[in-house]
């Protein structure tokens, strides 16, 4: 449906300087899934965005949207196409002159479609994203999450295929941000909407999107299923992401007593889908004269699928470790800490 192939944007910002925003990026993004770029700040991904609609052209490579090569379009196709793409924002940017029903309205206004079918259509989104009692006030009068909803009805009124979202949680509070993720995923499921979004919270990834891509220095670093990525992360920056919503990392003080302790080997098990029903760790210990002591850990849901991370800290003797470290890879993913960010 999207299709970024090995697209470069570089920006002079003076006769010597310039700036890789994006470099040599190739992705796609297919039909109906909510796909997430994640990155920090300065990572490109506002960039690799805009490349969408044609707010920035490509300096290499080329973006395809439904198969079209985009730089090829004529305007009219253009506009078209840019019709077909809705796009919500981090600060809304909604017109505060207008009512909440203006600012739907406004863009089947632009289309030029008939008054009676655009009261029909702004009521009808309105109504989808609970805000049918609020169609006369003005923006200013509305809190950040209400906003946001009008920001998504007006997104929605010339009944795009693709909508892009810019950071349009980051200016919210996290039960509000839950909110607006909820009815972005509605939108994706009863309007078969392909959502492509940027954000740098990981908290956004794990909730609605299916794949993800880590962006650093405008680059692709990892990429994959929100699954996958959560479960195996490659990449250091990656990892980061991931701890930040996890709280799986034990602090330096605690790594360091566990050390100076030398009572056992920490190691980190991930459990993934039926295993997390077992009590694989407890069932092996007994076998062997191990015995397990959990540090931290935590089993949350993904994608409908559970997964479990924990770190624990194995005694006994190093050979009889060896034998249980090797028992439990056969079932879940174990890996040893090294440090206290491992
Ligand atoms: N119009 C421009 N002219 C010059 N440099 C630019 C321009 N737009 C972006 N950049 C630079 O390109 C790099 C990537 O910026 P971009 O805004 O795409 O990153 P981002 O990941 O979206 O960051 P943020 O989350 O802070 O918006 C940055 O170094 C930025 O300064």
């Amino acid at each position: 449906m999207i299709e970024f192939r090995e697209v470069s944007k570089v920006f002079h910002t003076s006769k010597q300087n310039e700036v890789k925003a994006v470099n040599d990026v190739s992705l796609s993004v297919n039909e109906g899934e909510i796909f997430g770029v994640i990155g920090l700040s300065g990572a490109g991904k506002s960039t690799l965005l805009r490349l969408v609609n044609l707010l920035e052209s490509p300096t290499y490579g080329e973006v395809l949207v439904n198969d079209k090569s985009i730089s090829t379009l004529s305007p009219k196709e253009l506009r078209q196409m840019r019709q077909k793409i809705g796009m919500i924002f981090q600060n809304f940017n909604l017109f505060n002159s207008r009512t909440v029903f203006g600012n739907v309205a406004y863009p089947l206004k632009i289309a030029k479609v008939p008054k009676q079918e655009i009261k029909k259509r702004v009521n009808e989104l309105l109504s989808f994203v609970g805000l049918a009692d609020k169609a006369d006030q003005y923006p200013e009068q509305l809190s950040g999450g209400q906003k946001q909803r009008v920001g998504i009805a007006r997104a929605l009124a010339t009944s795009p295929d693709i909508l892009i979202c810019d950071e349009a949680t980051s200016a919210l509070d996290p039960e509000t941000t839950g909110e607006i993720l909820n009815l972005l995923k509605k939108v994706n499921r009863e309007f078969n909407v392909t959502i492509l979004l940027i954000t740098h919270e990981m908290n956004v990834i794990r909730t609605i999107c299916n794949r993800v891509a880590v962006m650093e220095n405008g680059e692709v670093i990892e990429e994959g299923s929100v699954y996958d990525i959560f479960t195996n992360p490659q990449e250091r920056t990656t990892q980061k992401f991931i701890s930040s919503v996890l709280n799986d990392h034990i602090s330096s003080n605690l790594f360091k007593q566990l050390q100076a302790s030398k009572k056992g080997r920490l190691y980190r098990v991930i459990f993934m889908g039926d295993a997390t029903n077992q009590p694989v760790l407890s069932n092996i210990a007994k076998d062997y004269n191990v015995s397990v002591n959990i540090i931290n850990g935590n089993i949350s849901e993904l994608q409908e699928a559970l997964f479990g991370n924990l770190v624990v800290e194995l005694q006994g003797n190093d050979n009889e470790i060896d034998q249980v470290v090797e028992e439990l890879q056969k079932q879940v993913q174990v890996k040893e800490v090294t440090d206290h960010a491992g």
